[in-house]
C-alpha cells in the first residue's frame, strides 16, 4: 500500500544507445501496445481505437511501472510510425516545469500548430496518421491547479487538432473538469505470473541464469511494479557478474538490492508494538521483548541506521499487521487508519525517522486499546 519510493526512471534514448549500455527498462519497453503485459482491458480498448484511428482525450492511472507511459508511447508509435513520431508527439515528463507558464507556452504552441502533412516512412509500413497531433503529460498529478485549469480550455479549442493523455499516479489530484474530458483507464499492479513471464523473457534474452525461486523473489519485491523488478533484476545480474568468479544470483541479493527488511528484524520491531510472531515465527521470545516508548524509539534508530528507507519499514509492518491471525478486524482497522495517515505524510515529504516512530507508537497504542 504504501508509495514506494520510486527507481529513477532513466531518461528516454534520445540517440541511438549501445543496447548492451541501455538500462533494460528502456532495452525492453514495449514496441506495440501488443507487447503490454497485464493490462488486458486497457490493451483491448486502445486496439480498436487504433483501427478507427479517432482517440479521445485519454487519462491513464495508476501506480508506478505498470505501462502507463509505455502504452501511450506504443500507440503514438502505431499511430504515426517513425518518420512523423516527433512532430506529431510532445511528451513532456516530470523533469519540465509543471506551472502555468509550460501551459500557456509550450503546451498551447503546440497544441495550436497545424499537424505538418505526413511523411512516407523508409520502413516502408503504412501508418494510419490521423490528422491530429497527440501530447502525452506525464506526471500530469505533479501539474498546479491553476495550469490545469488552464489546459482545459486548450482541451477544448484545439481537440480537432491535438489529442491529450494525462498520465498520473493519483487520479484524484487531477481537477474533476480535466478528467471528465477524458476516457480514463485504470492501470493495475501488475499479476504475478504476468511479472514472472516478463523476467523469465528478459532473463533469457540477457543470458542470465536465475532460478525460479531468484524470479519469486523478484517478484515479491517489487509489489506489481514491473519496472521496479526489471531493475533489481539488472542490477542483481550486475552484482553477480562482479564477483571473481562470478556466481549466480541469490535471493539474498535481491532482498538486499531492494531494501526489503529481512523478516526476523521487522519481527522483532514488530513484538516490542505488541504485534505477537505467529506462524514460522514463533520462536521470537515475547518474555524478553520490552515495550514502551524508549525501546519502541531505539528500535526505530537502529532501523534507519541499518539504512532501511521508512516507507519499506511501515510497509512491511503493514502487511504483517494485516495478515495477522489473532489480531481482531477492530485493531487491524485502527491500524489501517494509522498506516493511511502516515501513507499520506509520507506522499506529503515529512520526516521518515519521525513518521516511523509516531506510527509506530500509535500502531502500539491501538493495539493496547
Ligand atoms: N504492463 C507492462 N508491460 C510491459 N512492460 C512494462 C509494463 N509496465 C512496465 N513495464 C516496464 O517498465 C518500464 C516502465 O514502464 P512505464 O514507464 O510504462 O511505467 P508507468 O506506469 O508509466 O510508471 P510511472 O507511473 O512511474 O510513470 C517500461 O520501460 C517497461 O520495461
Amino acid at each position: 500500500m504504501f508509495l514506494k519510493p520510486q527507481t529513477k526512471k532513466p531518461e528516454a534514448a534520445k540517440h541511438t544507445v549501445d543496447p548492451a549500455l541501455q538500462p533494460w527498462v528502456e532495452k525492453y519497453r514495449p514496441k506495440t501496445i501488443d507487447d503490454i503485459s497485464s493490462q488486458d482491458h486497457t490493451v483491448a480498448v486502445l486496439r480498436k481505437t487504433l483501427q478507427s484511428t479517432n482517440l479521445p482525450h485519454l487519462l491513464f492511472y495508476g501506480p508506478p511501472g505498470t505501462g502507463k507511459t509505455s502504452t501511450i508511447l506504443a500507440l503514438a508509435r502505431q499511430l504515426y510510425g517513425p518518420a512523423n513520431f516527433r512532430n506529431r508527439v510532445l511528451e513532456l515528463n516530470a523533469s519540465d516545469e509543471r506551472g502555468i507558464a509550460i501551459v500557456r507556452d509550450k503546451i498551447k504552441n503546440f497544441a495550436r500548430q497545424t499537424p505538418r502533412a505526413a511523411t512516407a516512412s523508409a520502413d516502408g509500413q503504412v501508418y494510419p496518421c490521423p490528422p491530429y497531433k497527440i501530447i502525452i503529460l506525464d506526471e500530469a498529478d505533479s501539474m498546479t491547479q491553476d495550469a490545469q485549469g488552464a489546459l482545459r480550455r486548450i482541451m477544448e479549442t484545439y481537440a480537432r487538432i491535438t489529442r491529450f493523455c494525462l498520465v498520473c499516479n493519483y487520479v484524484t489530484r487531477i481537477i474533476e473538469p480535466l478528467a471528465s474530458r477524458c476516457s480514463k483507464f485504470r492501470f493495475k499492479p501488475l499479476e504475478s505470473t504476468s511479472t514472472l513471464s516478463r523476467l523469465s523473457y528478459i532473463s533469457s534474452e540477457e543470458h542470465v541464469g536465475v532460478s525460479n525461486e531468484v524470479l519469486q523473489t523478484l517478484v515479491d519485491a517489487s509489489g506489481g511494479d514491473l519496472r521496479r523488478s526489471i531493475t533489481y533484476l539488472q542490477s542483481a545480474s550486475r552484482l553477480a557478474a562482479s564477483t571473481q568468479p562470478p556466481t549466480p544470483i541469490t535471493s539474498v541479493d535481491v532482498l538486499e538490492i531492494a531494501g526489503v527488511v529481512p523478516d526476523h528484524v521487522i519481527l522483532k520491531f514488530a513484538s516490542r508494538l505488541g504485534i505477537e510472531p505467529f506462524g514460522d515465527t514463533m520462536d521470537i521470545d515475547m518474555s524478553t521483548q520490552k515495550t514502551g516508548f524508549d525501546s519502541i524509539r531505539e528500535e526505530v534508530r537502529l532501523l534507519v541506521r541499518e539504512g532501511y528507507s521508512g516507507t519499506q519499514i511501515l510497509s512491511q509492518l503493514h502487511d504483517l499487521t494485516i495478515m495477522h491471525p489473532t489480531l481482531t478486524s477492530r485493531q487491524k482497522a485502527r491500524c489501517a487508519l494509522v498506516f493511511a495517515e502516515t501513507d499520506k505524510a509520507f506522499c506529503d515529504g515529512g520526516d521518515e525517522e519521525l513518521w516511523v516512530l509516531e506510527t509506530a507508537l500509535r500502531v502500539h497504542k491501538a493495539l493496547a486499546a
